[in-house]
């Protein structure tokens, strides 16, 4: 059987790598150098590293320089998330080397254009499915964008290689993953998927392995990392087998 990929999380907010309970501005806890925390993160055998300027998701700035930076100091794979709009934030995104990038507000509010990057770029394209029940939040998770299973269906038929499943309710929250969303998300597509938000335990972790059967790709990691719930290598080895 695939293992699951692991993905830990470093999200940058105001220069600092932050974590947030329900994507909530305001909420931050601060836990310092974003690059520190990306290394200790490739140092302790990660494959993958999740990035994300919170700033420019939730339309405060961003954090272009330092995101690149960061990004460009990887010898690893990263998928990059915050704020990826237009052609211009899209351009800086994959000028930094990121394997891949993570859509979120445009897939909902601008439609015509994700679905002519997805033709161009194919996987290195993703789409973030970052949902409250099944509606689509947007804006940094701030407001509505539209019913999950109509997107997912529009996105599919467009030929989207991948998507970022996150329940807000449980993000940042170390209560566990929503295993039935990401079930009934992989009943719907036959693309694979990134489990996010909510991991607490190597239980958790092990739950989310279950289900690469179904399509679960990967799972990113972030509170329960920083908050040393577990190790990375724990964590690696959790998955492994
Ligand atoms: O990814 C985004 O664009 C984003 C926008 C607004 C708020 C949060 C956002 N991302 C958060 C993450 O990707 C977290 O790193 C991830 O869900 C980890 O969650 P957890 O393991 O619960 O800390």
């Amino acid at each position: 059987m695939a293992k699951l990929e692991l993905l830990p999380a470093v999200d940058v907010r105001d220069g600092q790598a932050v974590r947030l309970v329900h994507g909530e501005s305001g909420t931050e806890t601060s836990y310092g150098s974003p690059l520190q925390a990306a290394l200790a993160w490739q140092s302790a055998g990660a494959e993958w590293l999740h990035l994300v300027d919170l700033d420019a998701a939730f339309g405060t700035g961003d954090n272009r320089e330092l995101i690149s930076e960061v990004a460009r100091a990887m010898d690893i794979k990263v998928e990059l998330s915050g704020g990826i709009r237009d052609d211009a934030s899209l351009a800086a995104a994959l000028a930094t080397g990121a394997t891949r990038v993570n859509i979120g507000t445009a897939a909902m509010e601008d439609p015509e254009w994700v679905a002519k990057i997805i033709a161009e770029h194919g996987d290195k394209i993703a789409v973030g499915l970052d949902v409250r029940g099944t509606t689509l939040r947007g804006r940094g998770w701030t407001r509505d964008g539209g019913d999950l299973w109509e997107t997912l269906a529009r996105l599919d038929s467009e030929g989207c290689a991948r998507y970022v499943v996150t329940d807000i309710a449980k993000d940042g929250t170390l209560q566990g993953p929503n295993l039935q969303l990401l079930k009934d998300v992989c009943a719907r597509t036959d693309r694979p998927v990134v489990a996010s938000g909510g991991v607490s335990s190597l239980d958790d972790l092990r739950a989310i392995a279950e289900l690469v059967p179904l399509g679960v790709e990967g799972s990113i990691v972030g509170k329960a990392l920083y908050a040393k719930a577990f190790t990375l290598e724990e964590a690696l080895e959790a998955v492994s087998r």
